[in-house]
């Protein structure tokens, strides 16, 4: 696992970051926040590329430094890859520079081609792919040093649907083998898809972060009242109604004493067609802790 403990750091007078934890545990974890909340810094910390001010990064309980680093995999903002080298011995370069021997590189490198539908591409000087084609390089490149780690930064913007599918399939696949995975995307609906947890920056702190059951109980959950009849009665129910539009309520309920009343309440009123808790998707969540 990896944590994240108390990092701080300024550019000039810009706080980018500030006092900000969290833990990156087995999974996946969307990293979400909005422009300039800091997530690029964050991830440029945790990779050692820019040294924070205060605050440190573990992992596995030690603190990182450039050998433990050495086991994670980086996509960066800024796609740091040799616009005219070919494609696979581009792969095949960086997997050496991570230890790996030469042709088990470029078998992997291959197979990775092939799983993004680029094998014919190989010997193609990199600039010679659409952008989209360079980013699945690019991902290539970040888990050919078969990393324990992966800090993934925007891995799926500009990508189309085809290119997200695969890229999603592998990050899984990464994943089921244990290795903990933490991008940052804008993209909420493929935060929803992938993540079992969420860490959300708002202006340099972190506002919200923990697994999606955690964070999905941790705030009010509210409740849909459905009836066979007008509910316009919830407003002199003495309960929070978050709106009513004939035959539906939606409710904000203190605990389960007051849904209970509620619900005893509509019974003897009518006939309740539905009554059920509404569980908030990771999107809402994020709207809500960002305000
Ligand atoms: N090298 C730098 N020099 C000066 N200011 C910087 C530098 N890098 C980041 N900042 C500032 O730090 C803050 C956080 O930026 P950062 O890029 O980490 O945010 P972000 O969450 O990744 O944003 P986005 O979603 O727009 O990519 C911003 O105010 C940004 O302008």
């Amino acid at each position: 696992m990896l944590s994240v403990q108390g990092l701080t750091k300024s550019f000039g007078n810009t706080r980018a970051v500030q006092d900000i934890s969290f833990d990156v545990p087995a999974g996946m974890t969307g990293f979400v926040g909005g422009n300039g909340a800091g997530k690029t810094t964050t991830m440029r910390m945790i990779m050692g590329v820019l040294s924070p001010d205060a605050g440190q990064v573990l992992w596995n309980g030690s603190p990182t430094n450039r050998e433990i680093r050495r086991g994670f995999g980086y996509m960066p903002e800024e796609r740091g890859l040799y616009p005219r080298q070919k494609v696979l011995e581009q792969i095949v370069y960086f997997g050496k520079l991570f230890g790996r021997d030469g042709a088990a590189a470029k078998r992997d490198g291959i197979e990775l081609l092939e799983r993004f539908n680029l094998a014919d591409r190989q010997d193609d000087m990199l600039d010679s792919l659409s952008l989209g084609n360079q980013q699945r390089v690019q991902i290539a490149v970040a888990v050919i040093g078969r990393p324990d780690f992966l800090v993934l930064d925007e891995p799926f913007s500009g990508l189309d649907p085809d290119a997200v599918d695969s890229m999603a399939d592998l990050l899984r696949e990464y994943n089921a083998r244990g290795v903990p995975i933490l991008f940052s995307s804008h993209q909420l609906e493929l935060v929803e898809r992938l993540c079992d947890n969420l860490t959300v920056l708002s202006r340099g702190r972190v506002v919200a972060s923990g697994s999606r059951e955690s964070l999905q109980r941790s705030g009010r959950i509210r409740h849909r009242l459905r009836m066979n009849t007008d509910v316009g009665w919830v407003r002199d129910a003495q309960v929070s109604v978050l709106d009513v539009a004939g035959d539906t309520a939606i409710l904000d309920l203190a605990d389960q004493a007051e849904a209970d009343r509620l619900l005893g309440e509509a019974i003897s009123r009518g006939s309740v067609v539905e009554f059920a808790e509404l569980v908030p998707s990771l999107s809402e969540i994020y709207r809500e802790v960002s305000k």
